[in-house]
């Protein structure tokens, strides 16, 4: 099939990027998105609906956002071809477009395809993985006070063990490698070595520089308290304990920060409003426990690809799950929305999961798009949503006395209430 069935839509212009990384968003963006496999097909149209309600509202015709399909997974495998996953031009309009929100994309464990969502970060080299994780009032949680749960994670979204490089088990790649370790590189702790599969974990200096710089700067343009680097350098001293050396020496070299008594915690002033701003670290398997019982010590978070994920998930829970968690993918200049979660593929064309990931993750594209008026209706619709205990199934199971709604009716809820 041919390699154009993107239709750009009539009437819409393309967002650019300015000389300083600032946006130029026309009043009629056009918007591609990718529907997503499994519950894509539930959560997407009811995002675009809220998000077309907010806009409308927010700005009485005089914006508009006008949505471009664009392919990626299973609904690509039928527009373009069997074997075609991800398509070349649907990386070009990612990144011709700038702004893109983005399904849940499903990847198959063991063998098969490796994950359409991995290779769309590492092809764009959208290398913050922003995931904000708030509380909603009204929403049921196993923590006593959930409201405490408020920490921003820029997750490392390019590189560590989460980048594929592996080898299986039983082939002559992975005998080649081992092989090379054991008698090239002196190397005497593979347990099994006739049966391992092979995975290497790369982290770079620059990867690392790059993150906690974006992740420092939205400290300090949020007024945030904290930044925590949150690694497991005990063990994996090279990567995971680098990455924390790495944090620090550039919180002190590029913000002028200064050790707290002995240190390795430091701290700088704001430059905008002058606070104290603390830049600490924490061990991956005590932050999991902190985050549960000391919630308030932590605010913005700079950790590794694969601690992200876990940590990405873990803290949804803690506010309601990953039903309402919301996400971006950044470069520089390319955005791609996306929410927490995955496919989820025994609801898929239910019309009953939670579409509020996708829906907050719509409410950062419009505030990343300076588009504030629409994004703050969104979270008032969301917020009236859940306090009237109108929700879908996975909030109604743990609630008392509240409407079970569909997914599409939750939608119409966040709208009706927008007013
Ligand atoms: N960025 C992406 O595109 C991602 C893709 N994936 C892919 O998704 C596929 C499925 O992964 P899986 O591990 O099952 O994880 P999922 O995140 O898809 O689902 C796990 C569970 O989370 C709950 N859940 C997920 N989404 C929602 C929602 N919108 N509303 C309410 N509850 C929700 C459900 O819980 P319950 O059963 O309790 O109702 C669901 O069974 C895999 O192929 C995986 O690789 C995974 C993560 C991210
Ligand atoms: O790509 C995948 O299948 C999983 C990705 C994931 O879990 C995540 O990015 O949070
Ligand atoms: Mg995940």
């Amino acid at each position: 099939m041919a390699n154009d069935s993107i239709k750009i839509p009539a009437g819409g212009e393309k967002i650019q990027v300015n000389g300083d990384l600032s946006l130029n968003v026309p009043n009629n963006p056009i918007i591609p998105y990718i529907e997503g496999d499994g519950i894509g097909i539930d959560i997407t149209p009811v995002m675009c609906a809220v998000v077309d309600a907010a806009v409308a509202k927010a700005y009485g015709g005089s914006r508009k956002i006008h949505w471009m399909e664009i392919y990626a997974g299973e609904k690509s495998t039928r527009t373009y071809g069997e074997d075609v996953w991800l398509p070349e031009e649907t990386l070009a309009a990612v990144k011709d477009y700038v702004v893109s929100i983005k399904g849940p994309l499903t990847t198959p464990v063991g063998g098969g395809i490796r994950s359409l969502n991995v290779t769309l970060r590492q092809e764009l080299d959208l290398y913050v993985c922003l995931r904000p994780v708030r509380y909603f009032t009204g929403t049921p949680s196993p923590l006593k006070e959930p409201q405490h749960t408020d920490m921003v994670i820029f997750r490392e979204n390019s590189e560590d063990i989460y980048a594929g490089i592996e080898w299986q088990e039983g082939t002559p790649a992975a005998k080649k490698v081992i092989d090379f370790l054991r008698n090239e590189m002196g190397v005497t702790k593979i347990r099994f070595p006739e049966t391992s599969g092979i995975g290497i974990k790369p982290v770079s200096r620059e990867g690392t520089e790059r993150l906690v710089r974006k992740a420092i700067q939205y400290v300090i343009d949020n007024d945030r308290a904290s930044l925590t680097l949150v690694h497991k350098g005990n063990i994996m001293k090279f990567t995971e304990g680098a990455f924390k050396q790495w944090g620090y020496d550039l919180a002190k070299s590029e913000f002028g920060a200064e050790e707290i008594g002995g240190g390795p915690w430091c701290s700088f002033k704001n430059p905008k409003t002058g606070k104290e701003i603390v830049v600490k670290d924490v061990i991956a398997d005590a932050f999991l426990q902190q985050i549960l019982l000391r919630p308030k010590d932590y605010d913005v978070i700079a950790t590794l690809n694969l601690n992200g994920d876990y940590i990405s998930d873990a803290l949804a829970a803690q506010v309601g799950g990953i039903g309402m968690a919301p996400g971006a993918n950044l470069s520089d200049t390319v955005a791609m929305f996306e929410a927490t979660h995955g496919t989820a593929p025994k609801y898929a064309g239910k019309d009953q999961v939670n579409p509020s990931s996708l829906i907050l993750s719509a409410e950062m594209m419009l505030r990343h798009m300076g588009w504030t008026e629409a994004a703050d209706l969104i979270i008032k619709g969301v917020e009236g949503a859940i306090a009237a205990k109108t929700v879908t199934y996975d909030l109604d199971r743990l609630m008392d006395g509240a409407t079970k709604l569909s997914c599409s009716g939750f939608g119409d809820a966040v709208i009706a209430r927008m007013d």
